[in-house]
């Protein structure tokens, strides 16, 4: 499988363009999407500023966290329930805004939410999992920024065990684009290390009405 397209040379902040030829997936990562500047400003004031909520399942009666702090942000201001925690969809702050209009220079969708998360250490992921439901698996874009620590994130085929499964480093100021049926087919996941590591923000923008 041809999975590196890198042919051109780059700099340190020069922005860095990979496709991924995955079956049924669209998966492009753009490294240096935002500048070392960029992004140091954006992970000091993120880290900050953000309303981090610990979300938690009940599995098997009990109430688990989540290993790792979240917050939603989108167009409006509403009640929200994913898990069992009660959380509030906040308003896009200018951070965010100037992260999102960024990305919709390289993409042509309007996002409407987003959500981040914040892994602490090692001991914080997430588990295999796909992003929507139904039918906007199909076909949708996710548009994925990490600032701060480089952590794997691992995709495997939801059915085809012939396919290996891929792990494409996040970096530091990195957009990861996911177009296309890449949902429905494919599974994703960040794994716990057992390395003393450094914090990582993630942000994942996407279009829900
Ligand atoms: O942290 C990441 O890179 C992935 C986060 C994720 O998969 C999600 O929030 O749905
Ligand atoms: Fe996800």
């Amino acid at each position: 499988m041809d999975l590196f397209n890198q042919a051109d040379l780059f700099s340190k902040n020069e922005v860095r363009k990979i496709e991924f030829d995955l079956p049924g997936a669209n998966v492009t990562l753009f490294k240096n999407f935002f500048s070392l500047e960029e992004s140091n400003k954006l992970y000091n004031s993120l880290l900050q500023n953000t309303p981090w909520q610990q979300e938690q399942i009940t599995i098997h009666g009990k109430d688990v966290d989540y290993p790792r702090l979240t917050a939603w942000y989108g167009d409006v201001t509403k009640d929200i329930k994913y898990t069992n925690t009660k959380s509030t969809m906040h308003l896009w702050n200018a951070d965010l805004l100037f992260i999102k209009e960024r990305i919709e220079q390289e993409v042509n969708v309007k996002f409407t939410r987003c959500l981040l998360n914040y892994y602490r250490d090692g001991k914080d992921s997430v588990d295999w999992h796909q992003d929507y439901k139904g039918d906007q698996r199909k076909n949708t874009v996710i548009a994925s920024v990490t600032f701060g620590e480089t952590r794997p994130f691992q995709l495997k085929h939801t059915t085809r065990k012939d396919l290996k499964r891929v792990a494409i480093p996040l970096t530091h100021g990195s957009l990861l684009l996911m177009k296309g049926a890449t949902q429905d087919n494919w599974k994703h996941k960040i794994p716990k290390t057992k390395k003393q590591i450094h914090p990582r923000i993630n942000l994942t923008f996407r279009w829900i009405n």
